[in-house]
């Protein structure tokens, strides 16, 4: 692969995706789950996807009705978290929820390592075990969510505070600046943040964890991974009763190196898990567009402006000064862009997150910090302006810096929530990021089309078209 007259990569013929996005069938009420963000589409419930299930308990039946659900009332869940879930929107279990739900439900409380794609329901699930086992008579902790950002625990909260309306649950956060220091007890049922500031809290008592039934850990590879959030996570466990705690782990993602460790993490745990191949939806179309260099990347975000504004669009980049730096150019230049990453203060973040939530910003400029759970139904395009990568080490050299196909399926996630349409685009932009590409597209088994860069009006044309 050389580059050519344009100054562009181009694969060997023979490798080459095709230019021509492949008609898919369409499900039948495509139309209808594409005329309302609000619309869930029924193809995600309906969906064949293989989910396996692996009980703790080899002598159980796993074909037994008892371990899957059709409706929720088969659940015997109390009637004020039924009217909440049907209050959101919920008519039915998502093919993930029908089977997980009866296992996360059953008594004695046991383990589970839940794994499925991005935006089909996991977080529901696990809300619901939460709400459905602690005693709302006890003012005192019970359940505990770690998430690994701030932002992704908010959108938690929101979720137990919504599904949770008709109960009296008391709910607390444990993220940065949000407790006045001063405080010394926390009396809430459920606590959901983020692993640092829990285990500050935990270690200052403020948190009692002798009542404990549920902990969970959301993105459960990314906060067991030693290379992330492993250690601490580790800690809070560790201040948590011997017995009684049932422990969940969700993510769509479980990378060999954390498995293991998962599966001591949370013993004797059930498993439910779809095929890796399976992880990154098909209603996300994948694209990638050739750049000649780091400064026409920033070109072709700019002439992609118009579409990245019909719905709501993520563009991520590999570090924080890159998405400040195109942020303020691209505001410099008249262009309506917000940009998000870790080193802005807590309100900024919560702010920023707020405004691209409600709609009142359509393209956000971020880092991996909102790589994962986020859930914003109307983000139906997502920019890979840098792919991302495994922790550059400093010994390694430039061309062994490997794509980081997980944070990669996550990434790709933001858009094409709950079965909805989403596509996403890859800018490369020389020899090692194609082939970091061409990695990716062999690790997730989906193909990853050429979209044309040399003509911005049929660029356009183009992806207008894969965005119908
Ligand atoms: N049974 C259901 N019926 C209709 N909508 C649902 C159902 N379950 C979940 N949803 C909606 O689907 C969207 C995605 O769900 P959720 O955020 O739980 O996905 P997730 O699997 O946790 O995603 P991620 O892996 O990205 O964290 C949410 O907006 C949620 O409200």
């Amino acid at each position: 692969m050389e580059k050519d007259a344009d100054g562009f990569y181009h694969p060997a013929p023979a490798a080459a995706p095709t230019d021509e996005p492949k008609p898919e069938a369409k499900p039948e009420d495509e139309e209808k789950a594409d005329s309302s963000a609000k619309t869930p589409n029924t193809e995600l419930i309906n969906s064949n996807f293989e989910v396996s299930v692996t009980l703790a308990d080899q002598q159980a039946d796993s074909s037994s009705p008892l371990y899957s659900v059709k409706t929720f009332e088969e659940l015997g869940l109390h009637k004020d978290l039924l009217k909440g879930i049907y209050d959101m929107g919920f008519s039915k279990p998502s093919k993930i929820q029908e089977r997980a739900l009866p296992l996360l439900l059953s008594n004695p409380p046991s383990n589970m390592i839940g794994q499925s794609q991005s935006g089909t329901g996991k977080t529901a699930a696990f809300v619901l075990t939460m709400l459905s086992r602690v005693d709302f008579n006890l003012n005192k902790p019970q359940a505990l969510c770690l998430a690994p950002s701030r932002e992704l625990a908010r959108q938690i909260m929101s979720v137990i505070n919504v599904m949770g309306k008709f109960t009296p649950v008391q709910t607390e956060y444990a993220i940065k600046d949000n407790l006045p220091r001063n405080t010394t007890k926390i009396t809430a049922q459920i606590i959901v943040g983020t692993p640092g500031t829990m285990i500050d809290l935990v270690r200052r008592r403020v948190i009692d964890t002798s009542d404990m039934r549920v902990f969970v850990l959301d993105e459960a590879d990314n906060m067991l991974d030693q290379d992330g959030l492993g250690d601490q996570t580790i800690r809070v466990k560790n201040s948590l009763p011997k017995s009684q705690v049932q422990i969940l782990l969700f993510s769509a993602t479980f990378p060999d190196h954390v498995r293991a460790f998962a599966s001591k993490f949370a013993p004797n745990a059930n498993k439910i898990e779809l095929q890796r191949e399976e992880l990154s939806v098909d209603n996300i179309r994948q694209f990638y567009m050739d750049c000649r260099d780091e400064e026409h990347k920033y070109d072709i975000l700019v002439a992609l402006y118009t579409l990245l504004t019909i719905g709501q669009s993520i563009i991520f980049c590999q570090h924080r000064h890159t998405a400040d730096r195109i942020s303020a150019r691209m505001k410099a230049e008249g262009h309506h862009v917000a940009s998000l990453h870790g080193a802005k203060d807590a309100t900024e973040r919560d702010q920023i997150i707020d405004r691209f939530r409600e709609g009142k910003e359509k393209v956000l400029i971020t880092t991996n910090v909102i790589a994962r759970g986020i859930d914003i139904m109307q983000v139906n395009m997502v920019v890979n302006y840098d792919l991302p990568l495994m922790n550059e080490r400093s010994n390694s050299r430039a061309d062994d810096v490997q794509p980081d196909v997980e944070t990669y399926i996550h990434r790709i996630g933001r858009t094409g929530r709950f079965g909805r349409k989403g596509i996403s685009v890859n800018f490369v932009h020389d020899r090692k990021t194609w082939q970091q590409m061409q990695q990716i597209e062999e690790q997730t088994g989906k193909k990853i089309m050429r979209i044309e860069t040399n003509d911005i009006d049929v660029m356009e044309e183009k992806m207008r078209k894969a965005m119908k």
